[in-house]
């Protein structure tokens, strides 16, 4: 049984965060130690919410108390998500080092969870600078999608070939495995949702139908798909059967969503999508070098 810390937003009402990743990821037979950077009442893109930033030594604090119970070297990754301020991503950074200090093995997945004005996405000031500069070369594995992945890249992106550009200058500074997670604009189709997982070698591009939310697309997509990827290669998966089944995985999830008329992620209702999805999709090599 692998062991994951979590550490991203929680909201009370609804699915985004912790709350969005954390059942699926147990769902799919991992142990998940969640630690909230912030308990909001619901998540930002209602325009309004309320609730608590976590002060930044408390992540540490609490990750202090597993070391003093000898339980740090029986965590394989690190998961950070949404950060509730810049401060926390300098405590998250520590608390990677002090898990591989115990386990060398340990992973850090890293979502770059940044501000999105369009959709609404609120995030601290200084979070969006700290994954540029600290977050991404620290990390084995980061799950931008196309807006974070110019911010992250310094680069502006338009089709296919400057995203997997884009994602293998990444690889550069750092991370071993890119996940690209919504083309969107760069895509092939406008009818489509395209991912790409990119790794030095690799570039494995994948599509599967984009439903018509209107102007009320679901939150907590990012953050289900970063869970859900990380516990596929931790179980062992190869990246093509991962990239497979996570698509198959949300889609099940965001038709059943759709089907039952919600805007919040249908988790509970579409837990056995989540395990064995009914739809497949395949996913394509683009490049090999
Ligand atoms: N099959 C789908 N049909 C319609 N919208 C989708 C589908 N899958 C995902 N989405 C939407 O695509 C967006 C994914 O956002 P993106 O910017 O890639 O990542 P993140 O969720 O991390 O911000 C979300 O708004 C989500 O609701
Ligand atoms: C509190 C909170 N956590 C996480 C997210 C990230 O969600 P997503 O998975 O859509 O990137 C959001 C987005 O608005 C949010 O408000
Ligand atoms: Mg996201």
């Amino acid at each position: 049984m692998k062991n994951i810390l979590a550490i991203q937003s929680h909201v009370v009402y609804g699915h985004a965060g912790n709350a969005a990743a954390e059942f699926p990821m147990r769902r799919m037979g991992a142990n998940v130690w969640p630690l909230n950077t912030v308990q909001f009442s619901n998540h930002t893109q209602y325009g309004q919410w309320t609730g608590t930033v976590m002060p930044a030594e408390h992540l540490t604090d609490i990750v202090q108390g597993i070391a003093a119970i000898d339980r740090l070297k029986t965590c394989d990754a690190v998961l950070s998500g949404y950060l509730g301020s810049a401060e926390q991503g300098e405590k998250i950074l520590d608390i990677v080092q002090q898990v591989k200090a115990a386990n060398p093995d340990a992973w850090y997945f890293c979502d770059p969870v940044m501000g999105h004005p369009e959709k609404g996405c609120i995030v601290a000031p200084g979070v969006a600078e700290f994954h540029c500069q600290v977050s991404l070369p620290a990390s084995d594995i980061v799950a931008p999608n196309l807006l974070e992945l110019e911010m992250l890249s310094g680069r502006t992106i338009n089709d296919l070939d400057e995203a997997i550009e884009a994602s293998r200058s990444l690889i550069d500074k750092g991370p071993k495995v890119v996940l690209v997670k919504h083309l969107s604009r760069a895509g092939l189709r406008s009818d489509q949702f395209e991912m790409l997982l990119v790794t030095k070698h690799e570039a494995l591009h994948i599509q599967r139908p984009l439903i018509d939310f209107g102007v009320r697309q679901p939150v907590g997509v990012g953050d289900l798909t970063s869970g859900l990827l990380l516990v596929n290669l931790l179980q062992g998966k190869s990246h093509l059967q991962a990239l497979e089944h996570i698509t198959a995985a949300v889609y099940g999830v965001m038709l059943k969503t759709h089907s039952m008329g919600e805007y919040e992620l249908q988790l509970v209702a579409a837990q056995d999508e989540i395990a064995t999805p009914s739809h497949h999709f395949r996913a394509i090599s683009k490049v090999t070098i």
